[in-house]
């Protein structure tokens, strides 16, 4: 595997390996990797000839300053799980050589980023979709490989690419979890040991609900999350939403959808976690 730092050399080494007809997977990350990015590489690996993951902590989609202060950043052990994992390029490019001047661009899909982590996270989507639509633009990947515990950032991608028609293949890739159900997350690395046991409530309530909703309504399963995560000292709902998984628009009813998706956001102590889940139809 090979570590590059500059769009330049990165391009150089891609130029070789399209010049043998060979297929390239991108798999975007901001680092502190685990095994959810390794699942992503992995199958990037196995379905095209030479796999990038990009390691990079984008600015221009936090909100929140003391979240991208605080955001875990290992990049040396990073590189050793990529090497494991098979990838070709680990590209690790400073802010300097991604934003040369700011971006100015703006990216809008609505109804698809106005809602929950759009609403929350006010530009967050516009910086992911500047920093990605780039990361496209230099790879220029023929699939590009996304989580599923990013829910919403997955729907807004395919969308940008559907309308800027990017001439690629994006594969979205279901969530790994810790053997106790909780997603797999870096942020999870900034919480205590007792806050990582209060945050398994989350994925617990959301397996719960699931069952709960096979005789319930869409409104008492919405009431039984939230009720559940209140009753956790140390947890705060930031929203729950019952949405249909493809517009990401909330259901009343669930004859509403075949594709009924519950996404969810809670701090656990000052870490701001998020998970999904599927309810069948
Ligand atoms: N548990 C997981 N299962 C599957 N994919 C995941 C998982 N965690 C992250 N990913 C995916 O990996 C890619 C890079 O995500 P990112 O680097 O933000 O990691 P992360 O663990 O989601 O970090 P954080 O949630 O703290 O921002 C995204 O496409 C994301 O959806
Ligand atoms: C896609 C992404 C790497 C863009 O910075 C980020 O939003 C993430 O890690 O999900
Ligand atoms: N996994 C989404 C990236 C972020 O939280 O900014």
């Amino acid at each position: 595997m090979e570590i590059v730092h500059s769009i330049k050399d990165l391009q150089a080494g891609l130029a070789a390996l399209r010049a043998q007809g060979k297929t390239v997977g991108l798999v975007p990350t901001m680092g502190a990797l685990h095994a959810g990015h390794a699942s992503l590489v992995k199958r990037s690996v196995a379905e095209n000839d030479a796999t990038v993951v990009s390691i990079f902590v984008n600015p221009t989609q936090f909100n929140d300053k003391n979240d991208l202060a605080k955001y875990p950043r290992t990049l040396e052990a990073d590189c050793r799980l990529l090497e494991q994992c098979g990838a070709t390029f680990a590209f690790a490019p400073s802010v300097e050589e991604i934003y040369p001047e700011p971006d100015t661009r703006h990216f809008s899909y609505a109804p698809l980023d106005t809602v929950m982590e759009g609403a929350f996270r006010p530009g967050h989507f516009n910086g992911v979709c500047q920093i990605v639509s780039k990361l496209f633009d230099m790879v220029k990947p023929d699939r590009a490989y996304f989580g599923e515990k990013d829910f919403q950032q997955l729907a807004i991608i395919r969308e940008m690419v559907r309308q800027m028609k990017f001439p690629l293949e994006i594969v979205g890739c279901p969530i790994v979890r810790e053997a106790d159900g909780l997603a797999l997350s870096s942020r999870n690395q900034r919480l205590s040991a007792d806050e990582r046991q209060t945050a398994l409530k989350i994925s617990q309530t959301l397996f719960a609900s699931v069952e709960f909703a096979a005789s319930h309504t869409v409104a008492e399963t919405q009431k039984f999350v939230e009720d559940s995560i209140a009753a956790v000292p140390g947890l705060r709902l930031e929203y729950f939403e019952l949405v249909d998984g493809n517009t990401l628009q909330k259901i009343a009813d669930w004859a509403d959808t075949d594709y009924a998706v519950g996404c969810i956001t809670v701090f656990c102590g000052e870490v701001r976690l998020i998970d999904n889940i599927k309810y069948k139809s």
